[in-house]
């Protein structure tokens, strides 16, 4: 450093920079412990309105359920990343920024005691740490929450909650185990048709919501496949093979998923393509989802594994998303299955996926052909994710603002 700089930078050390400046801008650590892995979003704040300065967001895989047996390992992968928070929060300011872990299907389908196993460690790793350590601070995130907290997050960054024009936007976000979807009814009719525990009113930034909402458990995009490969909730005999007109007809292979190992493979002899494998898949949604009528004209929100596998096949920019069709994916689906061995570098579930999609939004949800997705993973270069949400919540329970 030439002695000019060190003059600068000890002009800006915390003890001397005009209070005001530095009094203004707080942080908040909020962790989400997915089911294909664990992610820290890192929130800068600045107090005078509800803003967000900024995020630094990291993740690692695979998720903690992968660690069922090993919860101290489990717990190291959620070290690593809480000791970037470490750089990234100025000293004199860990004491007051608080640390919270919520964890998401992934735990939900582990048994009870085992999830506690994970969930203590983690709470060990934030008592060492220098910050904020709350009550409740790492605990499975109730599914409803799930949904209108995403839904927050996103009609927070795309101005929605401040602005006086109400026009909210629908969310839709399909994790590895489960699915939500969050709206905000317009209509009278469809409060009365919608089942009691799909609708939840709360207060935020001074306006109460009623939305709906729910949290399809074993709907994810990897509980699927295994729904559709007939392994979901069975006792897996080692060595069962488990096939499927979705998969590469020459494909023998196993995965793990939930600390679970299957072997799987494609129909050597039987049909392979999108037709039988549409009808695989529906037995999975058809009759399983609530369909309100409303929603059959308004457009959504669409991200995580919609996001992902849309970027895969190019029906979207992978870094700046896109617009499309609910249509665009079963085209894309047809593409795929039937086009199976010029897929062959791609995941082998890349046709059973959009095929899944497909189902789910039109057999599952009752979506039209012509519904507009908006995929997107980051609003104003915030992720789209239940995570800013929460930490607005967690900021207004420890009375720091909002
Ligand atoms: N960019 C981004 N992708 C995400 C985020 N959360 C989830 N995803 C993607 O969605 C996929 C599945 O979501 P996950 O949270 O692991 O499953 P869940 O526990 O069932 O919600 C992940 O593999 C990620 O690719 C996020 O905050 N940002
Ligand atoms: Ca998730």
């Amino acid at each position: 450093h030439s002695n000019r700089e060190m003059w600068f930078q000890d002009f800006l050390s915390p003890n001397t920079c005009p209070i005001n400046a530095k009094a203004n801008t707080f942080y908040g650590i909020m962790f989400d412990a997915g089911s294909t892995g664990t992610r820290i979003h890192i929130y800068t704040f600045v107090q005078k309105s509800p803003e967000v300065e900024g995020e630094i967001f990291e993740s690692v895989k695979p998720g903690l359920s992968a660690y069922a047996d090993q919860p101290e390992k489990g717990a190291e992968t959620v070290k690593a990343l809480l000791d970037m928070a470490v750089d990234a929060v100025p000293p004199h300011l860990w004491k007051k920024t608080p640390v919270v872990l919520k964890a998401t299907a992934g735990l939900r389908l582990l048994s009870e005691e085992k999830a506690q196993a994970l969930l203590s460690e983690v709470k060990e790793v934030f008592e060492e740490s220098p910050f904020l350590v709350p009550e409740d601070s790492v605990g499975i995130m109730d599914g409803s929450h799930e949904g209108i907290l995403a839904w927050i997050t996103v009609n927070f960054l795309t101005g929605q909650l401040s602005g006086q024009n109400q026009q909210t936007v629908g969310i839709l976000d399909l994790g590895g185990a489960s699915t939500q979807i969050t709206f905000l009814p317009r209509f009278e009719e469809t409060l009365k048709e919608t089942p009691e525990d799909f609708l939840t009113s709360f207060e935020m930034f001074n306006s109460t919501y009623k939305l709906y909402t729910h949290s399809y458990l074993g709907f994810g995009l990897k509980a699927a496949r295994l729904a559709t490969l007939g392994a979901l909730n069975m006792e897996v005999v080692d060595g069962q093979m488990f096939r499927s007109s979705c998969l590469p007809k020459h494909l023998e292979a196993e995965w793990h998923f939930g600390g679970v190992k299957y072997q799987y493979g494609g129909n050597k002899e039987g049909e392979t393509g999108f037709k039988p494998c549409y009808l695989e898949v529906l037995k999975v949604v058809k009759g399983k989802l609530h369909q309100p009528d409303e929603i059959r004209g308004s457009s959504f929100y669409a991200f995580s594994y919609y996001y992902d596998r849309a970027a895969d096949t190019n029906l979207i920019d992978y870094e700046r998303g896109g617009v499309l069709e609910v249509r665009n994916f079963e085209r894309k689906a047809k593409e795929v299955c039937d086009n199976m061995e010029r897929y062959n570098s791609a995941s082998p579930f890349l046709c059973m996926d959009l095929t899944y999609i497909t189902a789910l939004l039109k057999e599952g949800f009752g979506f039209r052909d012509n519904t507009i997705l908006k995929l997107t993973k980051k609003v104003n270069n915030i992720e789209t994710s239940w995570t800013l949400g929460a930490t607005f919540y967690l900021l207004q329970s420890l009375g720091m603002t909002y």
